[in-house]
């Protein structure tokens, strides 16, 4: 095996072990939240097979087309946030999570759908494997923005400090579209010092629908290299 596969297959392992053990966290009777990305779909295996093995009485509410069709082939029962407005418990990805439990997400370009269900949780999981964890923020911000808006969020984006690029599924297919028919930019800032601000003035440009700085995490499950989870809180 190469090194490269070598080292995506150590990585998938870290992956596993964080989001089996948070699917552990799901009781009888919970409505959950699932979402989007290759660390949540391990969890959202093992809530199916809980479901079909130890009957495990649950319902959730996905954050994606991806998280949809995961659920269902895994057989957990769907349910939405119009019928279950509260959340017992979401567990979700992050590209990155800093010390104090700062997190970026949106690389799947699903963070929208996630952080109105990560608000809508009593308890937000987040899953991730060694290698998305970071004393401080430095990796781009996922923006999801109304194409309509878009030379605008640019110039607001600049005016911030950022380096917006528009997220392109190929050069054929052209922007990637997200779940909610909107184009995502990735913003490079450099190092994050104070990422409650940057929250802050990023909800307030006009035409971002919403980006991927999570404030709210409650428990980070990370997957250590040799199968081992820690529990940061
Ligand atoms: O938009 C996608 C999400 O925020 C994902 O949860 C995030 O990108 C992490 O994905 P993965 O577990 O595949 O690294």
């Amino acid at each position: 095996m190469k090194m490269k596969e070598r080292n995506a297959s150590a990585s998938s392992a870290e992956k596993q072990a964080a989001g089996i053990a948070a699917a552990k966290l799901v009781e009888d009777g919970m409505v959950i939240g699932l979402g989007t990305g290759s660390t949540t779909a391990f969890a959202i295996a093992e809530v199916g097979r809980r479901v079909r093995e130890e009957n495990l009485d649950v319902l959730a509410v996905v954050t994606s087309y991806q998280a949809e069709m995961l659920a269902i082939e895994a057989g957990v029962p769907l349910t939405s946030l119009a019928e279950h407005p509260v959340l017992d418990l979401a567990i979700d990805g992050a590209d990155q999570v800093d010390a104090k439990m700062n997190v970026i997400k949106g690389g799947g370009a699903a963070h929208t759908r996630e952080k109105v269900v990560a608000n809508s949780a009593i308890r937000f999981i987040v899953v991730a494997d060694d290698s998305k964890m970071s004393e401080e923020l430095n990796h781009f911000v996922p923006v999801e923005v109304l194409p309509y808006a878009r030379e605008l969020v640019k110039k607001q984006m600049i005016e911030l400090g950022g380096v917006p690029v528009m997220r392109m599924a190929s050069r054929k297919d052209g922007p990637v579209i997200t779940d909610n028919g909107n184009v995502i930019m990735d913003v490079e800032f450099g190092t994050i010092d104070d990422p409650a601000e940057l929250y802050q003035r990023l909800s307030a440009c006009v035409g971002v629908v919403e980006h991927g700085i999570f404030l709210n995490t409650d428990e980070v499950y990370v997957g250590r290299k040799g199968g081992a989870v820690e529990i940061i809180k």
